[in-house]
C-alpha cells in the first residue's frame, strides 16, 4: 500500500452555493435573481428545471449540518445569496435574509465546521441586471454596499471570504457563450463584465480592510488547463489563450495590476477593448490573503481559426469521461498549480473539485466508484503539488449533495449525498464514505 499523509491543519471540506441548494425562492423576503429569470426562459435550462425548490436547504439545512458532521468536514464553502439580503438590489436590507445566514451560520459553528463564505456565487438580482448588470458602475456600487452589510454582520463568525466565484463563468460563460445567466453573446459586453467585477472585488477588499473584518479575503477563478495537440507554436500559443483567459485574464489585475497584454492585443484585434476607468487597475489590485481555484478537468487544445473568439479548438482525445463528458485527467490540477506560482507561494483552497457522476440509488446506496476514483487522483495530485512545497491549505469537493447544476438543471449530479427531488430525502454515497475516511485519517491509501 501507499500512503499519502496531509499536513495536520490540512482543510477539508465540501462546498455547495446558495441558488443550487436553497430553494424558497420566494420566501423570507427574498428577491428575484438572474437565475430565477434565467432558468424561467424556455430552452435555457435542461427540462425547464430551476432552484425554487432545489434542494430545499432553507428549510433543512439543519439536516445538512448534521451530514457534514457525520462527513467529519471541518471546513464548509457556502455563499450567500445577495437577493436575500438587499431583495431589490441596493434598497433596503432584508433583515429576515440576515437572520437565516445568523442561523445557518450559528449552526455550523455549533458544529465546529469553519464556514467559508462566497459573497457572489452568480445570484445577481435581477433588477441590477436589468440597468446592465456588472456593465453598469451602479452594480459595482451596489456590490460594495451588500458586502459591508455582510462584513458588519459576519465579522468574528466568519474568517474565510471570497469575493466572486468563477469571474471566467460570470463573465465569459454568461455574456460571450450565452451559456449561463443572463445569457449575452457579445464579446465587449463580457469583456466590460469582467472588468466590472474585478473593480467591484477591488473595492469590496479594499472596505474589508477599512471595517477591520476578521480573516482573510481572496476570489476564486475556475481553472482551464490545455496542452498542444502539436509541437507547433500555434498549438502551444492557442493553450496558452485558452489558459490565460480563466486565469490571468483575472489574476494579472489583482496580482500585478494590469492585464495581460498579449491577451488584451488579442481582443483588439477582434474589436473589443477593456474600459479601463482612472483609478481602476489601482482599486483591482488590492492585495488579497488566499486564492481558492475550482478544478474540474483540461483539454489538448490546437490552433483553429473557426474555433471562437480564441481560435483554440479542444480535442477528444478519447479519454474517459464523467458524465458531463468532461474528460479526467488529474495532472492538469497538477500543472495548474505550478502555473499559479508565478503570482507568487500564495495560500491556495482547492474550494471546488469534483465528478458528476449520475448513479442512482440501488438498495439504499449509490455505489459510485468512478467518483470516488476521480477524487482519489485528484487529491494525490494535491498531495503531489503539497510535497513540492505549494502552499495548498486545504481541499473543498464539490459537491456536499446533488444540486440544481445551472443550464444541466438536475441531470447532473456532483454530490457526495444523494437528493431524491421529490422527496428531498438525502443517502450518503459509497464516495461520501470514502471521502469521511481520508478525513478521518488525513491520508490517502492506494494499493500499490
Ligand atoms: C458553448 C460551450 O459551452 C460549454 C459549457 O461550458 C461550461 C464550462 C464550465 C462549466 C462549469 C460548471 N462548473 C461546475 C460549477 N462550478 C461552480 C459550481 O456552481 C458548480 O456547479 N464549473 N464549470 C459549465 C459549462
Amino acid at each position: 500500500m501507499t500512503f499519502f499523509h496531509f499536513p495536520k491543519d490540512f482543510k477539508w471540506g465540501t462546498a455547495t452555493a446558495s441558488y443550487q441548494i436553497e430553494g424558497a425562492y420566494n420566501e423570507g423576503g427574498r428577491g428575484m435573481s438572474i437565475w430565477d429569470t434565467f432558468s424561467r426562459t424556455p430552452g435555457k435550462v435542461f427540462n425547464g428545471d430551476n432552484g425554487d425548490i432545489a434542494c430545499d436547504s432553507y428549510h433543512r439545512y439543519e439536516e445538512d449540518i448534521e451530514l457534514m458532521k457525520k462527513l467529519g468536514i471541518n471546513t464548509y464553502r457556502f455563499s450567500i445569496a445577495w437577493p436575500r439580503i438587499i431583495p431589490d438590489g441596493d434598497g433596503e436590507i432584508n433583515r429576515e435574509g440576515l437572520d437565516f445566514y445568523h442561523r445557518f451560520v450559528d449552526k455550523l459553528l455549533e458544529a465546529g465546521i469553519e464556514p467559508f463564505c462566497t459573497l457572489y456565487h452568480w445570484d445577481l438580482p435581477q433588477t441590477l441586471q436589468d440597468e446592465g448588470g456588472w456593465e453598469n458602475r451602479r452594480t459595482v456600487e451596489a456590490f460594495v454596499k451588500y458586502a459591508e452589510v455582510i462584513f458588519k454582520e459576519f465579522s468574528g463568525k466568519i474568517n474565510y471570504w471570497l469575493t466572486f466565484n468563477e469571474p471566467w463563468c460570470i463573465a465569459f460563460l454568461s455574456n460571450l457563450l450565452g451559456v449561463h445567466a443572463p445569457g449575452n453573446q457579445d464579446l465587449q459586453t463580457s469583456i466590460n463584465v469582467a472588468h466590472g467585477l474585478l473593480v467591484a472585488h477591488g473595492k469590496a477588499v479594499k472596505k474589508f480592510r477599512e471595517l477591520g473584518t476578521t480573516g482573510e479575503i481572496g476570489i476564486a477563478p475556475n481553472m482551464a488547463w490545455a496542452v498542444p495537440y502539436s509541437k507547433s507554436r500555434e498549438d502551444q500559443e492557442a493553450c496558452d489563450r485558452t489558459i490565460a483567459l480563466n486565469t490571468d485574464w483575472f489574476l494579472d489585475p489583482i496580482y500585478k495590476g494590469h492585464y495581460p497584454q498579449f491577451m488584451v492585443e488579442w481582443f483588439e484585434q477582434a474589436g473589443a477593448t477593456v474600459p479601463i476607468q482612472e483609478g481602476d487597475m489601482e482599486i483591482i489590485s488590492q492585495p488579497i490573503d488566499l486564492l481558492g481555484i475550482n478544478y474540474y478537468t483540461m483539454g489538448v487544445n490546437r490552433y483553429n481559426p473557426e474555433a471562437g473568439v480564441l481560435q483554440s479548438e479542444e480535442l477528444n482525445m478519447g479519454l474517459p469521461v464523467t458524465d458531463i463528458g468532461w474528460p479526467v485527467e488529474s495532472r492538469g490540477l497538477y500543472e495548474v498549480l505550478h502555473y499559479l506560482q508565478k503570482y507568487g507561494n500564495v495560500p491556495i483552497y482547492i474550494t471546488e473539485n469534483g465528478a458528476c457522476i449520475n448513479d442512482g440509488i440501488e438498495k439504499d446506496t449509490v455505489a459510485d466508484y468512478r467518483r470516488i476514483s476521480y477524487l482519489q487522483q485528484h487529491m494525490i495530485q494535491v498531495h503531489r503539488a503539497i510535497n513540492d512545497g505549494i502552499n495548498l491549505k486545504g481541499y473543498m469537493a464539490w459537491s456536499l449533495m446533488d444540486n440544481f447544476e445551472w443550464a444541466e438543471g438536475y441531470r447532473m449530479r456532483f454530490g457526495l449525498v444523494h437528493v431524491d427531488y421529490r422527496s428531498l430525502v438525502r443517502t450518503p454515497k459509497e464516495s461520501f464514505y470514502w471521502y469521511q475516511n481520508v478525513i478521518k485519517n488525513n491520508w490517502i491509501e492506494t494499493r500499490t
